[in-house]
């Protein structure tokens, strides 16, 4: 047993729990007209209802006992005062500190870390200016149209998901300024890149190689391919690289020898966590999208989430709320997923996005004491935008055997007007928990068989299969747009979610040792592909895998 299943605060949580899974939130809804009002909080312009849940006031207060007898306030500390909380790795965890708008020193070993972060800022705004005021030139003197961002994971998926979701920003460029359009390649599958060599024309074109460690094997084969394209279009001649290159890394060894002007480097730090880095310079593309001004409202936004998140009690703390009720669900229900729904069509990649934030940060089987754990951690997160999962899978969550969990996320506003669109998109948002939370009775269901007169023998065949259990959890999250502020207050949001939930189970929640040993063998079988009388040592699954491979390439 760990200290944390042994600890008196964890088995409050599952008698508690015993006691919960009893409960039926209709009849808690009818028994409370304040259960709305007290189940809710908003901070940064985000409104939270956690009212559809199966929690009681005792629930939350045994949940936060759990929370502050994992440390709590102190590691919160650590964690935005620039201690080495990722211990595996020997790192502070400061993504917080780029986006920081105060005046206080941030100390990483002894030293203010805000004079870098700011001129990182500043050279990002001022070539995202050149570029977009046409003044930048490419290696035949035009200016930049296309800008493709070269990178994966954490260097791909952040910059994605805001560009895609901050769109209508992007097409209301500033006096004097236009919008470049982005392109992401990520995928080593040469597909990518080459679909996207289609749309661009070189002159007109600035690749980003967008790599923490430059060494990631898909950006540098992309990169490598990119490099290549550039070099064949203009001669062969090694200046046009300096126009049509930029590097956004760690490691400025790296990036020079891959033969991109250092003056070009966009810098960051090992203190800045790949699934975290958007508020980096690996935000560059999202700049170049969306403006410099537009970039900064995302830090502003965010910025104030973090002051929420350090200083709002925990019955009034977005993040800390999230957090407890998803422990409460993975730890004490068995719940095993939950969705995230956006129903916005700008935020579709949302969910994507936070896959690999969530999944990457808290799929750990060790604790902070090296030990394996004996309790869940990290949840499974999935999701597609509504109303598109509606039509898709939502009978699962609604019907199946399965407790999902679901945050529901919508603008009160469409920066699209379109008809009563909005209104119909919405009414699904709203419809949605509520039939999750209520669900339909087998009387109700009788009820509705009759009155469409159906026979008796009818109605005891298709009852049954008409009932919604219900009781299914959800939060309902919303902001008035999807603007900059408003996003970035909500990524900040699940950062520090994800942040209070790695806490409560004591692992690192900033280490990523899971993705290594399959790079490892990828790297070992990549020869073995090439020569074709490779002798194969592995399992006889794998060996005739290859050698499958192997016979049928033409
Ligand atoms: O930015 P890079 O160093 O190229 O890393 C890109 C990505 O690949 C790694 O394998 C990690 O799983 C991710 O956390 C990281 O974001």
């Amino acid at each position: 047993m760990s200290r944390l299943t042994e600890s008196n605060e964890w088995k409050a949580l599952e008698a508690k729990a015993q006691e919960a899974k009893k409960w039926n939130m209709r009849e808690m809804f009818a028994k409370d007209a304040k259960r709305a009002e007290k189940f809710s909080a908003e901070a940064c312009g985000i409104f939270l209802d956690y009212s559809k849940n199966l929690i009681d006031d005792e629930t939350m207060a045994k949940l936060q006992d759990l929370l502050k007898s994992a440390k709590f306030e102190e590691i919160r500390a650590k964690y935005f005062g620039g201690e080495k909380i990722n211990t595996t790795e020997k790192r502070a965890v400061l993504h917080t500190a780029l986006r920081y708008k105060g005046n206080e020193p941030i100390c990483v070993d002894g030293k203010d870390v805000m004079p870098e972060v700011r001129a990182v800022l500043k050279h990002m705004e001022e070539f995202t200016k050149l570029v977009r005021t046409g003044k930048w030139k490419g290696h035949t003197g035009k200016s930049i149209k296309y800008v493709v961002n070269i990178g994966i994971g954490g260097s791909d998926l952040g910059p994605v998901m805001v560009t895609e979701a901050l769109k209508p920003y992007a097409d209301k460029p500033a006096e004097g300024e236009y919008s470049p359009t982005v392109y992401f390649v990520s995928n080593i599958d040469g597909t990518h890149m080459a679909e996207t060599l289609k749309k661009v024309n070189l002159e007109e074109t600035l690749f980003i190689v967008a790599s923490k460690t430059f060494t990631t094997l898909e950006t540098m084969t992309n990169a490598q391919t990119a490099k290549a394209a550039v070099l064949k279009a203009f001669n062969g001649d090694e200046k046009s690289i300096a126009k049509h290159f930029v590097a956004l890394s760690t490691n400025t060894e790296a990036v020079a020898a891959f033969g991109i002007d250092t003056a070009n480097m966009f810098e960051f730090w090992n203190w800045v966590g790949g699934r975290y880095s958007l508020w980096s310079a690996i935000g560059l593309s999202i700049a170049l999208r969306i403006g410099f001004e537009n970039y900064m409202k995302l830090h502003q936004g965010a910025y104030e989430m973090d002051q929420h998140f350090k200083t709002a009690p925990a019955d009034k703390n977005l993040p800390v709320i999230l957090a407890l009720i998803g422990v409460w669900y993975n730890n004490f229900f068995g719940a095993s997923s939950y969705a995230m729904l956006p129903y916005d069509q700008y935020l579709h990649r949302l969910t994507a996005y936070f896959q690999q934030a969530d999944m990457e940060s808290n799929g750990k089987t060790v604790d902070r004491d090296s030990k394996r754990v004996d309790y869940q951690t990290g949840p499974i997160l999935w999701g597609e935008p509504g109303t598109n999962g509606q039509h898709a899978f939502y009978q699962l969550i609604h019907q199946g055997t399965k407790m999902i969990p679901c945050d529901f996320i919508a603008p009160a506003n469409s920066h699209n007007k379109v008809g009563d669109h909005h209104q119909k998109l919405l009414s699904n948002f709203f419809a949605q928990p509520e039939a999750l939370m209520n669900g339909k009775t087998l009387a109700e269901a009788t009820e509705e068989l009759r009155k469409d007169g159906k026979s008796e023998e009818e109605i005891a065949f298709l009852a049954p299969h008409k009932v919604f259990e219900g009781n299914k959890p959800t939060n309902s999250i919303m902001m008035d747009y999807v603007s900059p502020e408003r996003l970035g207050a909500l990524i900040a949001m699940y950062e520090h979610k994800i942040f209070t939930q790695g806490v409560i189970w004591n692992i690192n929640s900033y280490d990523q040792w899971g993705v290594e040993l399959g790079k490892q063998l990828a790297k070992k079988i990549l020869p073995e592909l090439a020569k074709a009388d490779a002798e194969l040592k592995h399992d006889s699954s794998t060996n005739a895998l290859i050698k499958w491979f192997k016979k049928h390439q033409k």
